[in-house]
């Protein structure tokens, strides 16, 4: 029996903008990502992937290719325009998430999906300490049990190797690379079996984003939890990725084992990335 993936998304589809009679029609005609006449944006077009238990799914693409609206939408910080999503985890992965309620949506942002964006600003509170700022997620998916959750967001920070001395402190006063490796332990302060990760390591210098690659690579295998890492950097998806996705214009252009899509790339868009990498 083939395994049932975690998440499943169909033609997804975002756009910014009513659209007008040029561009509805002639979506996937269009030359770039938006209407020459109107100028709505489609910002992702009819996305489908699979995403499997324990394995990383790597997104690649030049900036403005749709990746980030793709996460923000996965995670609800977007709406999107349509298609479907479905998680394993989630009514036995039957119910469509993306038409859920706010209030479902919430639930499943807190029990079952994990973000660390590339703006730590976005996913930390800045002046909290960083225990607090763990805790809250707990909080945000029902737990009140104090110690508990002081003990878990301990057990966190040491995993993402932030000084227990430090864990009162705010996110504020910590290098990039600190403040990355609290938003990882935020994310996975609920064990959610989906982590989405968008460009985590880009900004910061490379022996510090190395640590944070080896850190994303060491907790993948030792809690077999699935993730999606978005990236314009394709060393960082050769590094990180199982399987790789390239995205060009909103639309998936290629996908397949990240070895094969590197060692023997099909789109030109995808060769000229590759070529730029040797
Ligand atoms: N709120 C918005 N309103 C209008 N257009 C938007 C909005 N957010 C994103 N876009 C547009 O959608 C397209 C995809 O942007 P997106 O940020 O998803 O790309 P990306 O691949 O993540 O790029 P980068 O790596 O630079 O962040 C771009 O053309 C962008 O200008």
């Amino acid at each position: 029996m083939l395994e049932q993936p975690v998440l499943t998304v169909r033609n997804l589809s975002k756009q910014y903008g009513e659209g007008c009679e040029h561009c509805v029609d002639t979506q996937t005609q269009l030359e770039k990502n938006y209407c020459p006449v109107c100028k709505t944006i489609y910002a992702c077009r009819d996305v489908s992937f699979d995403l499997y238990r324990g394995e990383i799914l790597g997104i690649v693409g030049e900036s403005g290719s749709g990746k980030s609206t793709l996460m923000k939408s996965l995670y609800f910080d977007e709406t999107i325009t349509s298609g479907e999503g479905y998680l394993a985890d989630y009514e036995n992965g039957e119910t469509n998430i993306f038409t859920e309620s706010n209030q479902m949506k919430r639930a499943i942002r807190n029990d079952i999906l994990g973000m660390v964006y590339q703006n730590p600003m976005l996913g930390l509170k800045m002046n909290f300490s960083s225990l607090s700022n763990i805790a809250e997620k707990q909080i945000a998916a029902g737990n009140r049990h104090v110690r508990q959750m002081e003990n878990r967001s301990y057990e966190l920070l040491e995993r993402v190797n932030i000084p227990l001395h430090r864990s009162k402190e705010a996110p504020k006063n910590f290098s990039g690379g600190m403040q990355q490796r609290v938003q990882i332990a935020k994310a996975l302060s609920n064990n959610p079996p989906v982590l989405l990760l968008d460009e985590v390591t880009t900004g910061l210098d490379l022996s510090v984003q190395a640590d944070v690659l080896d850190l994303i690579k060491q907790i993948q295998r030792e809690l077999q939890i699935s993730m999606i890492v978005v990236s314009h950097d394709l060393a960082v998806i050769r590094m990180l990725a199982d399987r790789t996705i390239v995205m060009l214009n909103g639309q998936i252009i290629e996908h397949g084992l990240t070895d094969q899509v590197l060692e023997d790339p099909q789109h030109k868009f995808t060769q000229q990335l590759v070529y730029s990498l040797l």
